[in-house]
């Protein structure tokens, strides 16, 4: 049967040297400690034990301490009654604890404890903590044994047995105190030892821990490192793959490079080869270049030689020539009577007014009056086109090109075809003067390059209308006057007139159209779009030769002149418009008159119109007058009138006209 009684624990306390008592007897018999208590896990076994010594925090709790005297329960065989020993030292009398169930029948028993002497529960025990036997005292065998039987009033017996439990009680005493100073020894070895395994203890716990922490950082790392290498597994299965292909690729390139030494191979013979041709190439280079060089001055002598004939010619032909134009009747004509024209040769007509007085009788038309002849540089007939006026007039473009100043005005009756000659329309066929001239002056740049020229192209648009100058390119009103470039030059300019910049064909002409909706027109009698005013184009050509260190400016002015127009014709709204035309025109009548006189004074300043062509009438210029006549038989008398002065111009010789061309510094 187990015991009802709390099982008894032993523990030292940890911060007290002193172990205080071992308390069990049960416990007692099993202390059996080590001798050396250096390991831990003997240590530990302990602590597991549960009748081991707890020494991790182990104190001896009141109950576990060992009484100071003897303490010993000793359960009794009857087990009707549970003795407990007082905590009186040396106090005899026991307290009975009765059980239910149970009766004493014996009246001393029920006074005295039923306790068995110590001493005798002592020697049955008879082990000490050590384990070792513990020496039976000699006195309790010599003692006389007492009678078991003690009347009540035998003090003396009862003293004797008292004083004999004494005895014994402090022999017990005497023992216990013996066994408690060796196991008190024990404790302090076992307790000095337990420190150092405590210190020792915290230390292995420190770096248990350390240990940990390191183990748990190299578990971490090695996850890592796992999941690194993982990574590096598949980028070396790229790897491996990508090797793979650029070892194929490399295989490839190494046969192509073989491929490419051999053409390399050939190819440095064959350079070496070309060397060699080079070589000769070069020497035939230089030779050639000696000859370019002796070509170019022979050219640049030709060029010059051209120039000075090209201008000597023009020069017979003199310097203000006459074209005449002969337009033919256009379709709202029809119905009208014509001149009678005969083109006599390419430079002369014949003309007379249409009689149609016999025509009724069948005859045909003839030429009633007289006929008159009229002789020009140049006679068109109605068949004429564009191109060939053109190309009679571009000598004047090239001489242009060259440095001189070039003046080519439209003269002629209103609706004989000025405009027409000098603007014509959009189609390439039937463009006028201005277009091509502008075209063949990119074309002859071309040229002149090659001979090192080159050229800036600067132009300007402006009419005179009602004797007032008004900017074709500019919508701005401003007053603009005609003033000479300076003293000794016969050149004039206008003040605040626009000028454009030209660097292309398409950007002149897009000028000349733009001049061409800002021109002055009405309807007249003759014409539907009549041009009211005189317009004139200024083309400057700036050209430089940096080789030769040559500069040459030449100016062509393109003019078309407004038409004549006899005044009672005119609507009185136009009068004045008419009058100022009319003016202007037999200005420019006078000044040629004047100019055939060879007069000292020549009028030019009387009218706008003179004063500009100034430079091309009378000075530096070469002229050419494109009159247009109109085949109608109604238009005669002003045909006659245009003839007669186009052909007082034809015999107007200008002086010697220089060629603008300077040194450059
Ligand atoms: N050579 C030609 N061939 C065909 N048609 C022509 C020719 N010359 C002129 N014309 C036509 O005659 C008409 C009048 O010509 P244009 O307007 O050029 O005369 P103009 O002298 O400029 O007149 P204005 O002085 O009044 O301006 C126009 O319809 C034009 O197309």
């Amino acid at each position: 049967m187990e015991s009802r009684l709390p099982k008894p624990k032993i523990g030292v306390k940890k911060e007290t040297n002193s172990v205080s008592k071992i308390v069990s007897s049960e416990s007692s018999s099993s202390l059996n400690l080590p001798e050396s208590t250096n390991s831990t896990a003997t240590l530990k076994d302990y602590g597991k034990s549960k009748s081991g010594i707890n020494l991790r925090g182990a104190a001896l709790t009141k109950e576990n301490k060992m009484p100071t005297k003897s303490t010993t329960m000793v359960r009794s065989k009857t087990m009707a009654t549970i003795s407990r020993p007082n905590t009186g030292v040396g106090n005899a009398s026991k307290v009975g604890v009765k059980r239910p169930g149970t009766q004493s029948t014996n009246p001393i028993e029920t006074k005295r404890p039923n306790i068995r002497p110590i001493a005798r529960a002592a020697a049955s025990n008879n082990v000490g903590v050590s384990g070792k036997s513990l020496k039976p005292t000699g006195k309790t065998a010599t003692t006389k044994p007492l009678p078991t039987k003690v009347s009540k009033w035998d003090w003396k017996t009862k003293y004797e047995i008292l004083h004999k439990d004494f005895s014994s009680l402090k022999e017990k005493h005497k023992e216990t105190s013996e066994k408690h100073d060796e196991l008190q020894i024990i404790v302090d070895d076992l307790s000095h030892n337990q420190n150092s395994n405590v210190n020792k203890i915290e230390m292995l716990e420190t770096k248990n821990n350390e240990l940990s922490l390191e183990l748990k950082k190299l578990s971490t790392d090695n996850k890592d490192l796992i999941i690194t290498n993982e990574k590096l597994q598949i980028d070396l299965k790229h790897l491996e793959l990508s090797l793979e292909k650029t070892s194929e690729e490399l295989k490839k390139h190494e046969k192509l490079c073989k491929k490419q030494e051999k053409i390399i191979e050939d190819m440095t013979i064959h350079n070496t080869e070309l060397k060699i041709n080079l070589d000769n190439e070069i020497k035939i280079k230089n030779e050639l270049t000696l000859k370019v060089n002796d070509s170019q001055r022979l050219l640049h002598q030709m060029d010059k030689d051209r120039r000075i004939l090209h201008n000597t010619i023009q020069e017979m032909k003199g310097n203000i020539r006459v074209f005449c134009r002969v337009r033919p009747k256009i379709q709202k004509e029809e119905d009208k009577p014509m001149c009678t024209i005969n083109y006599i040769d390419e430079c002369t007509l014949e003309i007379a007014r249409f009689d149609n007085s016999d025509s009724s009788s069948g005859c045909g038309a003839k030429a009633r009056g007289a006929r008159q002849e009229f002789s020009f540089d140049k006679v068109f007939p109605p068949t004429a086109t564009q191109s060939d006026v053109f190309e009679e007039l571009s000598m004047l473009v090239q001489s242009a090109l060259e440095g001189y100043n070039v003046c080519v005005f439209a003269y002629g009756q209103t609706g004989s075809g000025k405009t027409y000659t000098m603007e014509g329309s959009y189609e390439p066929e039937y463009e006028g003067m201005i277009p091509r001239t502008v075209r063949h002056i990119f074309e002859e740049m071309k040229e002149f390059q090659l001979l090192g020229w080159e050229y800036k192209i600067e132009a300007s648009f402006l009419e005179i209308y009602n004797e007032h100058i008004v900017d074709l390119l500019d919508f701005n009103q401003k007053t603009h006057e005609i003033r000479m470039v300076d003293n000794k030059a016969k050149d004039l300019y206008v003040t605040n007139l626009f000028v454009e910049e030209i660097e292309s064909p398409e950007e002149l002409h897009k000028c000349l159209r733009i001049a061409q909706q800002n021109r002055a027109v009405a309807a007249t009698k003759c014409n539907d779009r009549s041009s009211r005013s005189h317009s004139v184009a200024r083309i400057r050509l700036i050209g430089t030769h940096e080789k030769n260190q040559e500069r040459s400016v030449g100016n062509l002015n393109l003019v078309d002149l407004a038409g004549s127009e006899r005044l009672k014709d005119e609507a009185i709204a136009r009068q004045t418009e008419t009058k100022n035309i009319n003016k202007s025109l037999s200005n420019l009548g006078n000044v040629i008159l004047a100019l055939l006189k060879k007069q000292d004074h020549v009028p030019y300043r009387n009218s706008k119109l003179t004063h500009l062509l100034m430079p091309s009438l009378g000075g530096n210029s070469k002229t050419l007058m494109l009159l247009n006549i109109s085949p109608l038989d109604d238009c005669f008398n002003e045909t006659l009138n245009s003839l007669r002065f186009a052909s007082n111009v034809n015999s107007c010789k200008t002086g010697n006209i220089k060629r603008s061309k300077t040194i450059i510094q």
